[in-house]
């Protein structure tokens, strides 16, 4: 491990627990043509489901001076098993000689990034961890995994953000996706390539704009688009206007291909058909939250199960539909219709 020295000492015991295990493999790496190797899917692999679980071979401090990362580079091959040192040398590497040495360039095109904590004192750095597995994974602009680390285990598990079919690419993510393709492409060329990927290789300039303007609108989404928590108390705003809205989000997510970002408006929809008191619609929404937060985010997916099991135990279960009631009987006739239908 490339750790930074007075790290080490800091660091909690014993800081090496097992993996989780990923049984049965749901992996393998192959030639992907011109991106090299890549990692693709064994067989039909479900939203939710993890694909592995992986530690890193080496850990490379952020920010530290190019010069002791060179000398550390350099001390770092003769340090670690064979098994280690063959494992990192078969990893891509995008730099050429004459910028870095064989070991800097490769922690450089794979490091990914993650936290390690020293307590008591030390609030969690970052680090870039090299990962014999997820480095296979190539760039899309498209979002289908999620990779969580986790501290205690050491290890990071890959998660399906949509089903994959049998021999299907994996792919993740090394940019901010939700950039203009222009930017991404220039953040990209760090790593040595023009991205072509689904999303970047367009045929026009018009789906360029398109896909650069849907981008922009899913980055900006809460400063142009109602919000959950004042609708649900606002009787001025239509029942629907959530609803509306995010399936407009879940179209644009569908478009892009940026699965990663679905939850929150599932989310959202799910709780805006249990504030409006309707079962059946609230459980079918709910029910996608719970089976794509069930690997990733177990607590909330315990939640929502909890909720489709007593939608009632909800707080504010069917408080607009209450409302509206209430509103209906006090009704005088209006001349004007002065809900907001946004
Ligand atoms: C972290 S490695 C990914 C695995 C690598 N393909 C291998 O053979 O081990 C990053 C390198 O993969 C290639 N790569 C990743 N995503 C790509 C993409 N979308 N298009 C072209 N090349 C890509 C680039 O050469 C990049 O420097």
């Amino acid at each position: 491990m490339l750790l930074d020295a007075p790290v080490v000492p800091l660091l909690p015991r014993p800081l090496i627990l097992p993996p989780k295990k990923s049984t049965p493999p749901a992996f393998y790496i192959a030639d992907a043509g011109l991106k090299g190797a890549g990692l693709f899917a064994a067989e039909d692999i479900p939203t939710g489901a993890v694909i592995l679980v992986d530690r890193p071979i080496a850990v490379v401090p952020s920010n530290v001076n190019a010069h002791w990362k060179r000398e550390a580079f350099d001390a770092l091959l003769p340090r670690i098993s064979q098994i280690s040192r063959e494992t990192l040398l078969a990893l891509a590497n995008c730099k050429p000689l004459s910028e870095c040495p064989v070991v800097e360039g490769i922690a450089l095109t794979n490091a990914t990034g993650i936290y390690l904590s020293a307590p008591p004192s030390v609030a969690p750095q970052e680090y870039g961890g090299v990962f014999p597995l997820v480095c296979r994974a190539n760039h899309s602009c498209g979002l289908n995994i999620a990779v969580k680390w986790d501290l205690p285990s050491f290890s990071v598990s890959m998660y399906a953000l949509r089903p994959f079919r049998a021999g299907e690419e994996i792919y993740n993510q090394y940019i901010d996706v939700l950039a203009p393709r222009a930017e991404r492409r220039a953040h990209l060329a760090r790593y040595g390539f023009v991205c072509m990927c689904s999303h970047c290789d367009l045929p026009d300039e018009e789906a360029v704009t398109r896909s650069d303007a849907a981008r922009a609108e899913l980055r900006d989404w809460h400063q142009l688009h109602p919000r959950f928590l004042p609708w649900s108390t606002d009787m001025c705003r239509a029942d629907d206007a959530i609803i509306v809205s995010n399936l407009r989000a879940l179209a644009l997510i569908e478009q892009e291909g940026l699965h990663g970002m679905r939850v929150p408006f599932i989310e959202e929809i799910a709780l805006s058909y249990a504030v409006l008191g309707d079962e059946p619609r609230f459980r079918e929404w709910a029910q996608q939250v719970v089976d794509f937060c069930a690997g990733q985010d177990p607590e909330r997916a315990t939640k929502f199960a909890g909720w489709i099991a007593h939608p009632r135990s909800y707080k504010q279960w069917g408080w607009r539909a209450k409302q509206r009631q209430l509103l209906d009987k006090q009704k005088e006739p209006a001349d004007v219709d002065i809900s907001i239908p946004w």
